[in-house]
């Protein structure tokens, strides 16, 4: 037994107390490490996600670009890089086929000329040959976007389906995790291609005058307008703009970027950082190809995981019909997609938002003396404006929601132009703002 208290273990009263203080005091910092842990969980709230849905060329990459640069500015520039390379390649493939579309058969000897003409404007077979080096500028830009560091073999890239609107012959294509993914982020480029890219842009320097001596020559506009020969809207912009487009220092604008013209193929998935608003939470896009073949059956698996589908449906085709089948119109193509969306028990409980996308082309065509009514029959004698046939779309498009959707949902609907950055701002702030709305009454954040 000890009685004495020299045989103590050497410890002090004090010494306990400042111990136990020590100890509770790193106790509460674990405590504190764990709430605070614990907090920084709950805040960092899942990412939403976001299904994009409708017919090819309806908008929906340019919706998403737009929201990119909204919501992620420096990102968004960040991709500038790539998107030059996208836009000369939709200028070389422009001035390509148009000349392709000049010549007749039999005369492709260098001199001879495309056709006689009685004015003094330029030589057509002249700047034939001095524009021949845009051949391999398509070659090159083809290659540096579409094929992988990996010797995968990949479709090549044709836009022509996309200049020439009365024939769809190939497909553009850019597939979601390609070479050209790896081109928005450049600072992983190679040098080979970084070579390849300059070489591309001296090429297009050289040639610019004698791109806007072609395509300003009233006898080739003549010519292209006889043949029934239709440049896409897009290529019409770059060649509009080929002066500045094909300079040395160009560096593409926002505006130009939306204009770029990439067909998604298969289902692209895009997560955007949010930079502007909200700062650091994460969206995911799920852009998914609109072309017909690649429809619901592609969509479906991603109907079970999103908590939003933005349906994107262009106003301004109701006088096309779809290049893989003539016999079926765009619109009614459109309006058949709306409602099998509609049905679809997946995403009965999901958000859907309709956007009434090109009002700015449906403006021009009817504007140019084109009737709605004259393939729309059901549209009757009612004015042949905006105003009418955008209310038109409208009423039709959620009446056939109300009718098919499985449950009563609420339909977000609004008319767009997607190519108009200061418009879609107001429009996809209050895009988010449903969303985010949406997902909080369905306890989903
Ligand atoms: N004038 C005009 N052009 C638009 C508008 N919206 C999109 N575009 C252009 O239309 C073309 C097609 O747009 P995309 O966003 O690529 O179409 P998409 O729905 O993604 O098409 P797929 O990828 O084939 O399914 C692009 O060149 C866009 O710049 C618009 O409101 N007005
Ligand atoms: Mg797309």
């Amino acid at each position: 037994m000890v009685n004495d208290v020299s045989d103590w273990p050497n410890v002090s009263i004090e010494d306990t107390e400042e111990q136990r203080a020590q100890a509770k005091k790193i106790s509460d910092e674990i405590d504190d490490a764990i709430q605070r842990e614990r907090r920084a969980k709950e805040e960092k709230r899942p990412p939403r996600k976001v299904l994009l849905l409708g017919p090819s060329q309806s908008g929906k990459s340019t919706l998403l670009k737009n929201f990119h640069l909204l919501f992620a500015p420096k990102s968004f520039h960040a991709e500038a890089e790539a998107w030059r390379a996208v836009i000369h390649l939709n200028l070389a493939q422009s001035v390509n086929f148009i000349l392709d579309n000049l010549s007749t058969p039999n005369t492709i000897s260098p001199g001879n000329k495309l056709f006689l003409r009685q004015d003094a404007g330029p030589d057509v077979g002249q700047l034939r040959i001095r524009l021949s080096p845009l051949r391999q500028v398509e070659i090159s830009l083809n290659q540096c976007l579409t094929v992988e560091h990996e010797a995968t073999p990949r479709r090549p890239i044709s836009l022509y389906n996309n200049i020439l609107r009365t024939e769809g012959t190939s497909k553009s294509s850019i597939r979601g995790g390609s070479a050209w993914k790896a081109l928005a982020k450049s600072q992983t480029l190679h040098s080979s291609i970084k070579s390849e890219l300059q070489k591309t842009r001296s090429i297009l320097d050289a040639c610019r005058d004698d791109i806007v001596s072609l395509w300003s020559d009233p006898a080739v506009r003549e010519q292209l307008k006889k043949q029934g020969t239709t440049l896409e809207d897009s290529s019409v912009f770059f060649l509009d703009n080929a002066f500045r487009v094909a300079a040395r220092d160009y560096i593409p604008t926002a505006d130009d970027i939306l204009r770029a013209r990439l067909e998604t193929i298969g289902v692209e998935e895009h997560r955007i950082v949010m930079e502007t608003a909200d700062a650091g939470e994460e969206w995911i896009f799920y852009d998914i190809e609109g072309s017909r073949g690649q429809r619901v059956a592609s969509w479906v698996p991603y109907f079970d995981d999103v908590h939003a589908i933005i349906f994107l449906v262009s106003m301004a085709d109701f006088d096309q019909s779809l290049p893989d089948d003539p016999q079926v119109n765009r619109f009614a193509d459109s309006f058949t997609l709306w409602k099998t969306v509609c049905e679809n028990k997946l995403i009965a409980q999901t958000p859907v938002m309709l956007l009434l996308n090109k009002a700015d082309l449906l403006q021009e065509k009817l504007s140019a003396g084109i009737f709605f009514a004259q393939f729309v029959k059901e549209f009757g004698d009612q004015p042949n404006d905006l105003k009418s046939v955008s209310k038109y779309f409208k009423t039709l498009f959620m009446a056939a929601h109300d009718i098919h959707s499985p449950k009563e949902r609420r339909l977000f609907v609004q008319t767009t132009c997607a190519i108009d950055t200061q418009a879609m701002s107001l429009v996809l702030r209050e895009v988010k703002e449903v969303i985010l709305v949406a997902m909080l009454k369905g306890n989903m954040i």
